[in-house]
């Protein structure tokens, strides 16, 4: 197995920068003796309103280079974590037939195995290979919940990761803001974060499907949609990403799971605000011998927001790539071209 990519690591809140360096490196040599992370580095939020030279090249890194890093303090509760994990695990296993009482609407709900391809130019008309389940914007009414006698705690459980999650996405914007030398606040005022159509996406890939062995990917190539997504997964491998989407062939690096730490990805509307400055990265899922869960949480902007290049990141010489989109417009084309409606 190649060794992993090495990934920044973003600070949302920690006194003591050194411990949490330390702690990690831990978890890296204790749980992954395959996946060597030899650089640390570090961008902390808590006190800060300024960004220093020190943390824009974390951010070069991080978001410029990769599209992909690793958040930690990030304030989500280890507890609430694996009690996300416990209540996927026991609706994933519940009959088809109750799930399917749940089959997507309005963006929320249940997909069966091969219901979803996210790789839309791939040729193959199968699916990928996973289950999923979707809760949207807590305000709307419109997630749809299943039954409190099978499931007692459930809806409690996602609508606290929901709010949990989201308001760690907020503050990571505030930081990407600041990094883009933006006022900290920016994507609230261009109304990105009023309302922000974010999703949770819960996956199952089973391990032990009987299929052809041309089938590698549980998930196939796809980029996010939106801002960011902040990933966590049960630590079984699979991830991959391509840093280079253009090569011929391209080339896939694994990414280790970091107990407790977001993998956070840019999306495609980051990308498209920033011009391409920002990398929105190829990844995908390898099909796991053993079955694997992982929790996907999408941050889009609000349906209205206009997502147009910024003024610093074009210029004469380098003119927007693409045309100011609204956000809800944007997510309905990808979504069409996912789902062949
Ligand atoms: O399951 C994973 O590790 C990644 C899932 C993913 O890329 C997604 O849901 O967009
Ligand atoms: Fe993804």
């Amino acid at each position: 197995m190649c060794d992993a990519l090495q990934l920044p690591i973003i600070d949302l809140f920690s006194p003591d920068r050194f411990s949490t360096a330390n702690s990690i490196r831990q978890t890296l040599v204790l749980g992954a003796k395959k996946y060597p992370l030899l650089c640390i580095q570090f961008v902390t939020l808590s006190k800060c309103n300024e960004i220093c030279f020190q943390t824009h090249e974390v951010f070069e890194q991080a978001c410029v280079d990769h599209g992909f890093f690793y958040l930690v303090n990030h304030g989500v509760d280890e507890g609430l974590i694996k009690k996300v994990f416990e209540q996927s695990s026991i609706f994933f296993s519940l009959p088809i037939e109750d799930k399917m009482m749940l089959a997507k609407k309005n963006h929320r709900g249940y997909t069966a195995l091969y219901a979803e391809k996210l790789d839309t130019t791939s040729l193959s008309s199968k699916g990928d290979p996973k289950e999923s389940f979707y809760i949207g914007p807590l305000s709307d009414n419109l997630n749809q919940w299943p039954l409190e006698e099978d499931l007692p705690s459930w809806r409690v459980t996602m609508e606290t990761y929901h709010q949990k999650v989201l308001s760690a996405a907020t503050k990571l914007l505030s930081l990407i803001a600041l990094s883009l030398k933006l006022e900290e606040d920016f994507f609230e005022k261009v109304g990105a974060l009023n309302e922000p159509l974010a999703f949770i996406r819960l996956l199952r890939y089973p391990g032990d499907l009987d299929t052809s062995s041309e089938e590698i990917c549980g998930a196939s190539a796809h980029s996010d949609y939106g801002t960011v997504t902040l990933l966590m997964t049960d630590g079984v491998p699979g991830l991959q990403v391509c840093r280079e989407k253009s090569a011929q062939p391209l080339v896939w690096e694994d990414v280790a799971s970091v107990s407790g730490a977001f993998i956070v990805n840019i999306g495609d509307m980051m990308e498209r605000w920033t011009n391409c400055l920002f990398r929105s990265t190829l990844h995908r899922v390898l099909r796991p011998r053993q079955e694997r869960y992982s929790v996907a949480f999408l941050t889009n902007p609000n349906k209205d927001c206009i997502v147009e290049c910024l003024e610093s990141c074009c210029s004469e010489s380098c003119p927007p790539r693409f045309p100011p989109i609204k956000s809800l417009d944007y997510l309905e084309e990808r979504t069409r071209l996912a789902y062949g409606l």
